[in-house]
């Protein structure tokens, strides 16, 4: 069954439409990123499917229940989770405090009532560390940690909650090009082995077409163009609607010749 399916999604700001009739769906273990110029509509979709915005008309859909007018809490708990651009880790705490963190709250038990809080879920929260290939700064202050290794710090207290769909804005903002892609490998090698369908707003079109399997294109509210990263890189309207910015099409860095 799809994972997630958005069906006429609609919603206006006053006189603004910002998203018109969306419909796409996601597939388990897919990475689709969510493309368009500034304004395009990008946001207002995202957080209607996160829950922080509620549509003016339309369906959401996870494994083919509707979550249209559920609360972000509520998505949560159905395994909608979601990254943050703007770190969001305690950062005087240390790396595998912040996971345990995650966890904790994902069970929703109390702190500290028999064991000391230190020791909750430290062996999962390491695991995940694991993953994120941290698990040898599981104890070091997040503080002291590199911006992209607080990225991946953010990656592993999101899945933390074991979602199904994980959502990302902007998951590669303010990083170096090298690490945008070791990140977004990560992201890609954790969808396919946890079958998590992965929706990603991204601006740098060297992520978008080296990390996407899909890529739906907005202009407007509407999504004017969907396919492979081949397919929107030729299409004529997504060229023409990123006129002025065509280099954000050209192939990314990694396979132009030197
Ligand atoms: N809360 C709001 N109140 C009024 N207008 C809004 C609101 N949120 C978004 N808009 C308008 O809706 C349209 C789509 O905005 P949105 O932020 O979804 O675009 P975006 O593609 O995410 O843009 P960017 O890439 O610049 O972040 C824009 O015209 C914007 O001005």
């Amino acid at each position: 069954m799809t994972l997630l399916a958005v069906q006429n999604l609609g919603k206006s700001f006053g006189g603004v439409v910002a998203a018109r009739d969306v419909a796409f769906t996601l597939e388990r273990g897919e990475m689709l990123a969510l493309i368009g110029p500034n304004g395009a509509g990008k946001s207002t979709v995202f957080n209607m499917i996160g829950g922080q915005l509620r549509p003016d008309h339309g369906a959401i859909l996870l494994d083919g229940q509707a979550i249209t007018a559920a609360s972000p809490q509520a998505r949560f708990r159905k395994g909608v989770g979601r990254t943050f651009q703007v770190a969001q880790t305690f950062l005087s705490m240390t790396v595998v405090e912040n996971v345990q963190m995650a966890l904790v709250s994902c069970h929703r038990e109390a702190q500290g009532l028999w064991k000391p809080t230190r020791e909750h879920y430290r062996g999962q929260a390491l695991e995940l560390l694991a993953l994120m290939g941290m698990a040898d700064a599981a104890d070091r202050s997040c503080s002291a940690l590199a911006y992209g290794d607080v990225k991946r710090v953010e990656l592993a207290i999101a899945l933390a909650g074991g979602p199904k769909l994980l959502l990302m804005d902007e998951p590669t903002a303010g990083m170096a090009p090298r690490e945008r892609a070791a990140l977004m490998d990560l992201t890609s090698s954790i969808a396919a082995s946890r079958q998590i369908g992965v929706l990603f707003t991204e601006h740098d079109m060297d992520v978008v077409f080296g990390h996407a399997a899909r890529v739906l294109v907005l202009l407007r509210g509407e999504i004017i163009a969907a396919g492979s990263p081949d397919e929107i890189r030729q299409n004529p309207r997504v060229r023409q609607a990123y006129l002025g910015d065509e280099h954000a099409l050209h192939a990314p860095a990694l396979e132009r010749p030197a």
